[in-house]
């Protein structure tokens, strides 16, 4: 429920009876609705679950550097690419970085097949939140502004307001993280959230966990996910 008038609203609140703003007022409703466990909140990864980190640099990386060996996403293993180049030969690690810290990198990442349209969806529903929960890497000077960009770009300006940059997603409060990343560890011990494995090149060969659900791709059944976390 949200209130659209500019009328005040009188409530009793805590025993006693105020008047609020119809801003006040929505900002309270939905507190009360995220505490009552009636709102669910989805934090979407970005990188390998809506914009295909890994088939952007194999392409890029290709592109650069023609002559040096290069490892297939039907060979990939291990989150990090610069560690499986790096194994290679060690100076590949820092060549395989210089891709993704170059200018135009994230902002040119194609969408991930089906990511934009369940994210739009999921957003549309009834009682969810839904946040996009990206890292962005340390080298700064392109990085950050290129997510908001890509964004803005296939998600539109308004989704601007659901960006949550951070390195740390276990200081983040939500009900469920899809992500491809295998082992998400921060700070905090006990996230709030339940970790769904999105099924990327680099993490398919991970066996089948009774602890830990996945999503296959987009084309799976995010939205039985998301019902189940509802009750
Ligand atoms: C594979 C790989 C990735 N990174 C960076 C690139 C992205 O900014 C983050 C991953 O973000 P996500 O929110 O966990 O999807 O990590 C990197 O620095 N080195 C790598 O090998
Ligand atoms: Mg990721």
């Amino acid at each position: 429920m949200k209130i659209m008038s500019i009328l005040p609203v009188t409530v009793r609140l805590l025993g006693r009876e105020r008047t609020l703003f119809h801003n006040q007022f929505n900002c309270i409703f939905a507190k009360m609705s995220s505490s009552s466990g009636k709102r669910l909140r989805v934090l979407v990864d970005m990188d390998g679950v809506i914009a295909d980190f890994e088939g952007g640099f194999l392409k890029k990386f290709r592109a650069r550097y023609p002559n040096e060996p290069y490892i297939t996403l039907e060979d990939r293993r291990g989150f990090w690419v610069s560690s499986q180049y790096g194994s290679l030969r060690s100076d590949l690690c820092e060549k395989a970085i210089s891709i993704w810290e170059s200018k135009d990198f994230f902002i040119e990442l194609e969408p991930i097949p089906g990511g934009v349209q369940a994210v739009k969806e999921m957003a549309k529903m009834e009682n969810t939140d839904v946040f996009i929960c990206t890292s962005p890497i340390k080298h700064y000077i392109h990085c950050p502004y290129e997510k908001y960009a890509w964004i803005d770009k296939h998600l539109g300006f308004d989704f601007l307001e659901q960006i949550i940059l951070t390195r740390d997603k276990t200081v983040v409060t939500g009900d469920i993280l899809i992500d491809d990343k295998p082992e998400l560890i921060g700070v905090e011990p006990n996230p709030s959230w339940e970790h769904v494995l999105f099924t990327a090149c680099h993490n398919k060969h991970i066996p089948p966990s009774f602890s830990r659900r996945r999503l296959l791709s987009w084309a799976d059944d995010w939205r039985g996910l998301l019902e189940s976390k509802r009750h």
